[in-house]
């Protein structure tokens, strides 16, 4: 039911896979994945700045519904939200990984718990494999788990950080690990009074394809965060870079194990949890 609703979806909205892979990693980085994210309210994770851009959410309520009628009390948010963006990334070109179920769904969602726990496109690379360690994430994880760029788009803001705006209000590249052509088009595409609304592909070869053009991009210095590029740059991971731009094969391996623990981070059972009648609200 997952599966159908999730297909459905995505051929009606092809930028659904990438909100619903997108939409995971938030949930699983926050309370573990237990569909924290999915919380509705005043003081939710939702809120916090870092998950204001967040989508798909809509698909994840429709399977639920789904699951409802046919299935009461028996599959929870959590488990929903796994499987859809473990079948958003086969529907998208990737390879089929397989997902353990029997998540609970947690009660507590606090957009203060977020910003500790997210990390964001001006952290160094240590500050990247100190959060990921600190979820049980390897470095190799991190290289591998970051191809999800690979599809999906970021509104101009995400990369803002690595142009400047003169008095003019021009912006100029000011990291130099961009390349020059990429980063002019960027600029077109996001001139410092860019509506809010806009977004660029994060792949810009292969936007809607799940591949390892994520790697080959690094390799022209077109990666579209800093964070991005600095697995590039940086010799503890450009290996691993190097290894997936050359071998596609081994990138769909590895993601299978990386996505593997990155959907059980935190994983609640019994009464740690419970199974949630409606994804936006706690029992
Ligand atoms: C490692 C550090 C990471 C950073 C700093 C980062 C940051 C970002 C940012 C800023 C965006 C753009 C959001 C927007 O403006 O709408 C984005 C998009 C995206 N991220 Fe990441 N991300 C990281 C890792 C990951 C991981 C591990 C995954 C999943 C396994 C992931 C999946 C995605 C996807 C699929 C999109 C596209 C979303 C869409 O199309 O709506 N990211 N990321
Ligand atoms: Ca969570
Ligand atoms: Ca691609």
């Amino acid at each position: 039911m997952v599966r159908n609703t999730v297909r459905s979806a995505s051929t009606l909205d092809s930028t659904l896979p990438g909100k619903l892979l997108r939409l995971v990693f938030h949930d699983c980085m926050v309370e573990g994945c237990d569909g924290s994210v999915l919380l509705e309210g005043n003081m939710t994770e939702r809120n916090d700045p870092a998950n204001t851009s967040l989508g798909g959410f809509s698909v994840v309520e429709s399977a639920k519904e789904l699951l409802e009628l046919f299935c009461p009390a028996t599959v929870s948010c959590a488990d929903i939200l796994a499987l859809a963006a473990r079948d958003a990334v086969e529907f998208a070109g990737g390879p089929h990984v397989r997902v353990l179920t029997g998540r609970k769904d947690g009660r507590v969602s606090l957009a203060s718990n977020v910003r500790p726990n997210m990390v964001d496109t001006s952290f160094t690379l240590d500050e990247m494999i100190k959060l990921f360690s600190s979820k049980g994430l390897s470095l190799d994880d991190l290289v591998t788990l970051s191809g999800a760029h690979t599809i999906g788009s970021a509104h101009c803001s995400a990369f803002r950080d690595r142009f400047q705006e003169d008095s003019k209000g021009n912006l100029t590249l000011i990291d130099s690990s961009l390349d020059k052509i990429f980063a002019d088009e960027l600029i077109k595409r996001c001139p410092a009074d860019v509506s809010s609304s806009i977004t660029v592909n994060n792949d810009p070869e292969t936007s809607m394809l799940f591949d390892n053009q994520y790697y080959r991009n690094l390799f022209s210095h077109k990666g579209l965060f800093q964070s991005d590029s600095v697995l590039f740059s940086d010799g503890r991971t450009r290996e691993k870079v190097d290894e997936f731009s050359n071998n596609q094969e081994s990138f769909f391996q590895k993601w299978g194990e990386s996505f593997f623990k990155l959907i059980n981070i935190g994983v609640k059972t019994e009464n740690e949890g419970e199974i949630r009648r409606s994804c936006t609200s706690i029992n």
